[in-house]
């Protein structure tokens, strides 16, 4: 049997891969899809939108607790029951049939079925009946397959049948208990939802929590969850897990940290994610099976001018908005460079990603949400940046005293002293996702601090915590 060709090969439908293929279709190429899960991928229906939609309920009602008047007309605990209801609603009951009809709409062609290299620009797609359909590519491959849940190699842990993010997501029911190993993004999110919704949590974590941001986030996140509930256990490793009778049982290196074992109805894995190249044919190509796919920045594979790679597999930002940003820049190219158009490839061009290395917008959706763009303070000092660190106390602006009655948080600047622009931003409070864009525009936008005193924020808004950095900053008097 012959294969089919298309100019372009996506392998992953997640949000990476669907918008790889809208740009290069729009650009004027066939393209095939290939998907061996759901169209729309773990964004969709097993991480971003599941955890938000757990986590949404307790942040409403902490909102409304913390205004006189409307704390009143909390008579009753969160009901769980309407939460997952709610979680399913958005997650379409994890049926693909509306992103299958946008793909469809879009002129892209949707293969479904696991898709392994035969050799270059040359797949095998295995669907679920067993019907193999050999697919050849004419410009190029791009892989868009993602990432899975990392588990550490402890004694005993996957005989224990620990739950992963998709679990922890996808819950049927909320168990009494639940200990999480792990206090990054997801161990800290989960365990806000979790408690939330009246489980018992203990969050193990081997270093401080959420230890890639600045570290007022993550003591700000640690004191909150433990007024949750949360039992926060800061330097716990796990030395063996087992399963019995009364749940999962974990044994911790170090019984310093409160006790030696911790027993818990499930224990769900948050450590980190692997890249989804394992079963991928990639020793076809002369790429090992395992690896992160490494890329330039117009998300070419080193050392290939037909392969590229976007999203989380590539491990530039493991989200969902940045692998989408590296999606329309790859489409673009691709089509660019198979149709002989201008590459533009320079730094800030239509064709690469250089968001990725200044400007990773990220919102922790916890409470108090972390919201940060760029460098942190400790990143901008290895890089070498000659920089100020300004802070100011987010519970002073006049916005937060009318926002809620005992409001608490913080918003750090880094500032690049050679050329007195911003490189990062970080803001700790309830509600400060939203302002976040302004920070990302600032830093990619270069915007001189001389310029930003004239961006006015409005009175009285959280926003108006940028007239009070720039004036602890100071304007001088030049
Ligand atoms: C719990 C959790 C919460 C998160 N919350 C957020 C958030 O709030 N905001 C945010 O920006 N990011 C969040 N993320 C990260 C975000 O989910 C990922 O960055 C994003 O899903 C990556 O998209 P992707 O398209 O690269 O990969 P995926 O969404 O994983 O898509 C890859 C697709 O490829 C398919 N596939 C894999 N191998 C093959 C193959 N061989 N053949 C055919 N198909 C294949 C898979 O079935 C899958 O559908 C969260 C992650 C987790 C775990
Ligand atoms: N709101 C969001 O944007 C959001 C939400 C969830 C996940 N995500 C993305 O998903 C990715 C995965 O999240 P994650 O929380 O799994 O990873 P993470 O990298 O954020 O955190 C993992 C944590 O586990 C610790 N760890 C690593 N190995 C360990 C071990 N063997 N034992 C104990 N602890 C160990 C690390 O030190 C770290 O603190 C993140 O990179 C993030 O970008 C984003």
């Amino acid at each position: 049997m012959s294969a089919r060709e298309f100019d372009l090969i996506v392998i992953g439908a997640g949000a990476v891969g669907e918008n790889v293929a809208d740009r290069a279709v729009q650009g004027g190429l066939t393209v095939a899809l290939v998907e061996a899960e759901l169209v729309g991928g773990e964004c969709s229906y097993w991480a971003c939108m599941p955890s938000k939609a757990l986590l949404r309920a307790g942040a409403a009602v902490r909102d409304a607790a913390d205004v006189d008047g409307a704390a009143q007309a909390i008579t009753g605990p969160i009901d769980p029951l309407g939460v997952l209801r709610r979680r399913d609603a958005i997650v379409h009951d994890w049926d693909d049939a509306s992103q299958v009809a946008w793909v469809d709409g879009a002129g892209i062609e949707l293969i479904r079925g696991h898709a392994r290299f035969t050799g270059p620009k040359a797949l095998a797609v295995t669907a679920a009946d067993g019907t193999v359909t050999e697919l050849r590519a004419t410009h190029a491959v791009t892989v868009s397959t993602g990432s899975a849940a990392l588990l550490p190699d402890v004694p005993g842990l996957r005989e224990a049948a620990p739950w992963t993010s998709r679990d922890a997501t996808s819950v049927k029911s909320i168990p009494a208990s639940l200990a999480i190993l792990g206090g990054g993004v997801v161990g800290c999110e989960m365990a806000t939802a979790y408690a939330s919704l009246g489980c018992a949590v203990t969050l193990l974590s081997r270093g401080p929590l959420l230890s890639n941001l600045e570290p007022v986030a993550g003591e700000a996140v640690t004191a909150s969850l433990r007024r949750l509930g949360v039992d926060v256990r800061i330097g716990a490793e796990a030395a063996a897990v087992q399963r019995g009778e009364h749940g999962v049982v974990v044994e911790l290196k170090d019984d310093s940290t409160g006790g030696s074992t911790v027993t818990a109805d499930e224990l769900l894995v948050a450590i980190g994610r692997t890249p989804r190249t394992g079963d991928l044919g990639l020793e076809a190509i002369g790429l090992t099976p395992g690896d992160w796919l490494t890329v330039d920045d117009t998300l070419r594979v080193e050392g290939f001018d037909w392969l590229y790679a976007t999203g989380d597999v590539n491990h530039r930002a493991l989200l969902t908005h940045q692998g989408k940003y590296q999606a329309r820049a790859a489409g673009d190219v691709i089509a660019a460079r198979a149709l002989g158009r201008p590459v533009d490839d320079a730094p800030w061009g239509r064709h690469v990603a250089t968001a990725d290395a200044e400007a990773v917008p990220q919102v922790t959706f916890t409470d108090p949400e972390v919201a940060s763009v760029g460098l942190t303070e400790a990143a901008a000092r290895r890089a070498g940046y000659d920089i100020r660190v300004v802070d100011y106390e987010l519970g002073w602006v006049a916005g937060a005293s009318a926002l809620a009655d005992h409001y608490e948080g913080h918003a750090r600047a880094v500032i690049d002293a050679s050329r007195e622009v911003l490189i990062g931003v970080t803001f700790v409070g309830r509600n400060v996702s939203e302002m976040l864009q302004a920070a990302t525009i600032a830093i990619v936008g270069e915007v001189p601090l001389k310029r930003l005193w004239h961006a006015v924020p409005a009175y009285p808004t959280l926003n108006e915590v940028w007239l009070r950095l720039l004036e602890t900053d100071g304007r001088g008097t030049a």
